[in-house]
């Protein structure tokens, strides 16, 4: 049988339809909230996300600037406009888009945001108050994943869920997020022996590797749900996800195809944590 394949379109529509009320509600109370991109150099790829996260904020209402710097910028330049934004009241959600040049630390940099600001839950205050629970922004792609799986109706309370990768904006903290959801968690990464072994135990198993097309059948367990969070482009210039979609179609219960869900989720979760970030700073949302 062939696998339900999860419309990125109608759930991420219904999503920022419900985020673009709120804001509406916000506004209504005389609070815009504003976010600031910051993009360094000149990677086509980047710009390209940056434009898709401008003009979804565009489309829910939330005031956005794009600060494009060149390549050349140094550290303390883009200290001192991230210093500027920390100040301005009308922004709320600070995001400097990775990767950064190669002379800058970006470690300096994401510690230099305003921990209230973060709305990328990159700044080690955060990344902390995610571990032990505690209130906070949400790590965009990972909550996205979540937010489909509870749109989706999947159960994850009780679960097998098999994360692939262990990167510190994307495997770590969706560990972490479904251990939360009491899902039982096992991280599998690059020296995990015997792979398919384990994801092949997977009630839900989500791929973040960064390799076009590496998860295949044998990988998946019939009737299981898989998430897709790669984003890689082939030579050919069309992207493509981690998992072999049409190998693995027909044994999985539900799927997500790349493009379509998973990118669009995480710029989601970019909005609702602008939302919420501005509604801290109003004084009218005081937890979660
Ligand atoms: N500070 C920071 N925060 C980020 O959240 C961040 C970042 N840096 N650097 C790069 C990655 C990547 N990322 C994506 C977001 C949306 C899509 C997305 O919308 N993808 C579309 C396709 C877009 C296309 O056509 O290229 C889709 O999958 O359907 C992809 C990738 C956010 N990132």
């Amino acid at each position: 049988m062939s696998a339900h394949v999860i419309n990125g379109k109608e759930l991420v529509g219904a999503y920022r339809a419900e985020i673009k009320q709120q804001v509406e509600r916000l506004a209504a109370q005389g609070v815009k909230p504003g976010l600031a991109v910051v993009i360094v150099g000149d990677d086509p790829a980047s710009h390209v996300y940056v434009r898709n996260k401008n003009k979804a904020c565009e489309e829910a209402g939330i005031h956005s600037e794009v600060y494009k710097l060149a390549e050349e910028t140094q550290e303390s330049e883009l200290l001192a406009l991230i210093a500027k934004l920390n100040a301005d009241e009308a922004i709320h959600g600070i995001l400097v888009q990775s990767p950064l040049p190669g002379h800058i630390n970006e470690e300096r940099v994401v510690e230099a945001i305003a921990v209230e600001k973060d709305v990328d839950c990159f700044h080690p205050m955060n990344v902390g108050n995610l571990m032990i629970g505690k209130p906070g922004p949400s790590p965009c792609t990972p909550a996205g994943v979540i937010e489909i799986l509870k749109k989706v109706g999947v159960e994850i309370a009780g679960k097998h869920a098999v994360v692939i990768g262990r990167s510190n904006i994307v495997g770590k903290p969706m560990g972490i997020l479904l251990l939360r959801e009491n899902a039982t968690v096992t991280v599998c990464h690059s020296r995990t022996k015997d792979l398919a072994v384990i994801t092949s135990q997977a009630d839900i198993l989500v791929a973040a590797i960064g390799k076009p097309k590496v998860i295949k059948r044998e990988h998946v367990k019939p009737g299981a749900v898989v998430i897709d969070v790669g984003v890689n482009r082939l030579d050919t210039g069309k992207l493509s996800g981690d998992v072999d979609f049409d190998d693995v179609v027909d044994t999985a219960g539900i799927i997500t195809p790349v493009p379509g869900v998973v990118g669009p989720m995480t710029i989601t979760i970019l909005l609702r944590n602008t939302l919420e970030a501005a509604e801290r700073a109003a004084g009218v949302r005081a937890s979660s």
